[in-house]
């Protein structure tokens, strides 16, 4: 269970000032978050990771208090760990496909798993720069995976896949984040995308 109520300041020229959210996200669940450009989705996940603090807040998952604005409590994101999808991807151009597994993980069949389950099998010795767009995306969606992380925060991860690709990589997802127990957060502009993948919604206006 994830218990979250933030309030942060956006840094913002024209609309909104203030991104509040209180939300709880059940263990396991899916969560399809979605709302306007600039809404603060993008905030939001990295507030979730500790990559951002917000003014106010409390978030504890599975018990434990990640941030407590009022008691000064705000676990830096190696002690969170979620597995993270970056909107942008942010791989490391120096490294391999493989690198970036090996990177994150020693368990070798684990990796195999992967790479297989985001066709990438093939190319491990590519660096990003001689992939596809579609497949630095599945690159960037299977190093989050490495960790085995108990918390998955996605960032537009389907955006540069096509429609084949994209449904046959969401069944493979539904069963591997059932397999870690994984709780998920996918941010999406596309209202169709998640339909059963996602078994909840959290809107921001
Ligand atoms: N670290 C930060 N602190 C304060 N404000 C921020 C920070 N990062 C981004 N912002 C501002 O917050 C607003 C929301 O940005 P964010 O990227 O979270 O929106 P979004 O809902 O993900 O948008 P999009 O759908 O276009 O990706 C933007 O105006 C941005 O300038």
């Amino acid at each position: 269970m994830i218990d979250l109520s933030i309030e942060k300041k956006l840094k913002v020229y024209q609309g909104k000032q203030v991104l509040k959210i209180s939300h709880q996200f059940d263990p396991g669940s899916i969560t399809k978050v979605y709302g306007p450009s600039g809404a603060g989705k993008t905030t939001l996940l990295k507030i979730i990771a500790g990559l951002v603090s917000p003014e106010k807040g409390k978030i504890v998952v599975d018990n434990k208090t990640w941030l407590d604005t009022g008691n000064k409590i705000n676990l830096p994101p190696q002690k969170r760990m979620p597995g993270f999808v970056f909107q942008d991807y942010a791989l490391f151009p120096n490294m391999t496909v493989r690198d970036h597994l090996q990177y994150a993980t020693t368990d070798v069949d684990w990796i195999k798993r992967l790479l297989f389950l985001g066709k990438l099998d093939t190319l491990t010795d590519h660096k990003p720069i001689h992939l596809s767009g579609g497949q630095q995306q599945r690159l960037a969606i299977l190093r989050a995976l490495a960790i085995k992380p108990k918390l998955v925060l996605m960032d537009e991860p389907f955006s540069a896949l096509d429609s084949d690709m994209k449904t046959e990589l969401i069944a493979d997802l539904k069963l591997i984040f059932k397999e870690l127990g994984a709780t998920v957060l996918i941010v999406s502009h596309n209202p169709q995308e998640l339909e059963g993948l996602a078994d909840g919604e959290l809107y921001i206006p």
